[in-house]
C-alpha cells in the first residue's frame, strides 16, 4: 500500500479553489491542490464561462456598435461587414489555452499539484485514480458544478451542444434552438444573434431571466427584438434531415415544433458532488447535490470546508472567490464570530447581454413576501444628460430603499455598463448601515452614466 501524503491545507478543485489554496500559500502552509483537468487550471470561469463566454459578447457588441453608427452620423457600408467567426472563436480559445497554461505555472511551483479526479475513502482521506492517498489538517471542496441536461426524449441521440461545446466551434451555425432563457441561453443567445445565426429561446416562462419583474419585462421586450421566444418546457428533440427539432409544451395543452440546425442547453449546473463519496467522510449534501455548509462555509465535518459552485449559493466567480478567502480564513481561526460569517445581502451579480443587466440585494417581489416597509424609485437613461448622449438606450435603474431607516434594500439596472454602476450601490450597501446618503452625499460627474445612480438616490 502508497504511504498516505500529509498537509496542511488539501484543496479538491483547480478553479476557484485556487483561492484558498493562494491564502494559504501566503501563510506558507504546505498545500495539495487536487483536480482532475490540468488543462483547464482556472477552472469553469477561465476555461468554460466568465473569461470566454465574455470574449464572445465583446465580438457582439462590436458589431452592435458598427450597425449603430448612423443615429450618430456615421455612416459605414454594412454590405462590407464581415463575420470572420473562426477568427473570433480561435482567437478566444488561444486567450483562455494562455490563461490556463498561465494558472498551471503558477500551480506548480506554488504548491504540491495531483492532477487526477479524486475521491473520499475514509475520515479525512483521500484517493486519486492512480491510488495516491492524501490527507491533511484543513480541506477544502471546491469542485464546482456541471451543466444539468434535464430529461427531454430523444437529446441525447439528437446531439446537443452545452457551454463547453459551443466554445470548440469552427463554424457558425445559421440557427439555433436555445434550450433556457438564463444566464447562459441569453449571453450566448446575444453572441450568436448579434453575428447573424438565427436564434429561438425556449424558456417555461414568459418573461426571461430571474431578476426583479420589471427588469425582466424590459430585457425581454428588449432580447426579443433579436431572437425569437418560446414559452414552454422542452419536451422532445429529434433529428430532420436539415437540423434538429424540439417540441416544447407551454403549460396550457398546446405543444409548439422549432427546428434548427443546432441545440444548445443553458437550464442550469449540477454541483460536481456525485464522485466525490462524501459519505466516507461525513459530509452531507441537500437534495440538488449541493454541499451543506454553515454560514462559515463549514461542512458537517470539522476539519472540511465548502465553497464555489459546490455550495450552489449564488454561482458566481466572484462569490466563489469572496467564499474561498472567508473559508480559508475561518479554518484558520476557531473563532466563529458573525463578522466571519459570509453575507450575500450585497453580492451582485451581472448578465452580460443585450441589454446588460446588474443587480444587489432584494427584488420588489422579495421585499413583498419579507413584508419590508419600502418605497421605489426607477429613472430610465433616457432621463439623464449622457443617456441622452449615447442615443437614449432602452433601460433603467430601479432603487428599493426601507422607509425610516433609509437602508438599501436593492438596486437593478439594466442599459448600457450596469455591470459598472451598480457597483457604487455594492459599496454602499457594505457599510454596517447600508444608508442611502452615502451615494446621495456624493458629487457625480457630470455628463456621465454615472449620474443615473445619483440621480436615482437623489429622487427617492
Ligand atoms: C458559460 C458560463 C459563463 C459564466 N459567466 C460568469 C460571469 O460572467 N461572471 C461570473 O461571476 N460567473 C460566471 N459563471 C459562473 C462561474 O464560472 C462559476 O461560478 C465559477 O467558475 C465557479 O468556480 P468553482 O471553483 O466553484 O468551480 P469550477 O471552476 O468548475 O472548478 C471546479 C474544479 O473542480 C474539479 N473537480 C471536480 N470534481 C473533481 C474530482 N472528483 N476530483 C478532482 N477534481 C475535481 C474540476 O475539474 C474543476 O477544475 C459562468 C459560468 C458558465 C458555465
Ligand atoms: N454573467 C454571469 O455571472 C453568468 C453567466 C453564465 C452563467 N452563470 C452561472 O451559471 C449558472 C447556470 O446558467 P444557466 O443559464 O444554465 O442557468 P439558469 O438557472 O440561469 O437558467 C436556466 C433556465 O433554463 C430554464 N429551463 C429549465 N428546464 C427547461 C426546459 N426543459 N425547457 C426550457 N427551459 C428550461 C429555467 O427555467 C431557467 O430559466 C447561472 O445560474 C449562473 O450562476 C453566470
Amino acid at each position: 500500500m502508497t504511504e498516505t501524503q500529509h498537509f496542511e491545507v488539501v484543496v479538491i478543485g483547480g478553479g476557484s479553489g485556487l483561492t484558498a489554496a493562494y491564502f494559504a500559500g501566503q501563510d506558507n502552509r504546505s498545500v495539495a491542490l487536487i483536480t482532475d483537468r490540468p488543462e483547464a487550471i482556472g477552472g469553469t470561469c477561465v476555461n468554460f464561462g466568465c473569461i470566454p463566454t465574455k470574449t464572445l459578447v465583446q465580438s457582439a457588441r462590436a458589431v452592435d456598435v458598427i450597425r449603430s453608427t448612423a443615429s450618430f452620423g456615421v455612416h459605414v457600408d454594412l454590405r462590407t461587414l464581415r463575420i470572420d467567426f473562426a477568427g473570433i472563436m480561435n482567437n478566444m480559445r488561444a486567450a483562455r489555452a494562455d490563461n490556463a497554461a498561465g494558472a498551471r505555472r503558477w500551480v506548480e511551483s506554488a504548491m504540491t499539484p495531483f492532477f487526477s479526479p479524486v475521491r473520499f475513502v475514509g475520515d479525512k482521506l483521500l484517493e486519486t485514480e492512480d491510488g495516491r492517498r492524501i490527507t491533511g489538517d484543513k480541506l477544502f471542496i471546491a469542485s464546482g458544478a456541471r451543466a444539468a441536461i434535464p430529461p427531454i426524449d430523444g437529446l441525447a441521440d439528437t446531439g446537443y451542444w452545452t457551454n463547453e461545446d459551443v466554445l470548440e466551434l469552427i463554424e457558425q451555425p445559421a440557427s439555433l434552438i436555445v434550450i433556457g432563457g438564463g444566464y447562459i441561453g441569453v449571453e450566448l443567445g446575444y453572441f450568436f444573434a448579434a453575428l447573424g445565426t438565427e436564434v429561438t429561446v425556449i424558456n417555461p416562462d414568459d418573461k426571461l431571466l430571474a431578476e426583479d419583474d420589471d427588469v425582466r419585462e424590459l430585457f425581454t421586450r428588449e432580447f426579443g427584438k433579436r431572437a425569437r421566444l418560446v414559452t414552454g418546457r422542452a419536451k422532445r428533440a429529434t433529428r430532420t434531415d436539415a437540423g434538429k427539432r424540439v417540441e416544447v409544451a407551454d403549460g396550457a395543452g398546446h405543444s409548439h415544433s422549432i427546428e434548427a440546425e443546432q441545440i444548445l442547453v443553458a437550464t442550469g449546473r449540477q454541483p460536481n458532488t456525485q464522485s466525490l463519496n462524501l459519505a466516507a467522510t461525513g459530509v452531507q449534501v441537500d437534495e440538488r447535490g449541493a454541499i451543506q455548509v454553515d454560514a462559515h462555509l463549514r461542512t458537517d465535518h470539522a476539519d472540511i470546508y465548502a465553497y464555489g459552485d459546490v455550495i450552489g449559493q449564488g454561482m458566481f466567480k466572484h462569490t466563489s472567490s469572496a467564499e474561498g478567502e472567508l473559508a480559508y480564513r475561518n479554518s484558520q481561526n476557531d473563532d466563529h464570530r458573525a463578522d466571519r460569517a459570509m453575507s450575500y445581502r450585497a453580492n451582485p451579480h451581472a448578465v452580460f447581454s443585450d441589454p446588460e443587466v446588474a443587480a444587489v440585494g432584494l427584488t420588489e417581489a422579495e421585499c413583498d413576501k419579507q413584508g419590508q416597509d419600502y418605497r421605489v424609485s426607477t429613472l430610465h437613461y433616457a432621463d439623464i444628460a449622457k443617456g441622452k448622449i449615447v442615443g437614449a438606450p432602452a433601460g433603467f435603474a430601479k432603487l428599493l430603499i426601507e422607509n425610516d431607516s433609509e437602508r438599501i434594500l436593492g438596486c437593478h439596472i439594466v442599459g448600457p455598463d450596469a455591470a459598472l454602476l451598480i457597483h457604487e450601490v455594492v459599496v454602499a450597501m457594505n457599510t454596517t448601515a447600508a444608508d442611502a446618503s452615502l451615494v446621495r452625499r456624493a458629487i457625480h460627474i457630470h455628463p456621465s452614466l454615472s449620474e443615473l445612480v445619483g440621480t436615482l438616490f437623489d429622487q427617492t
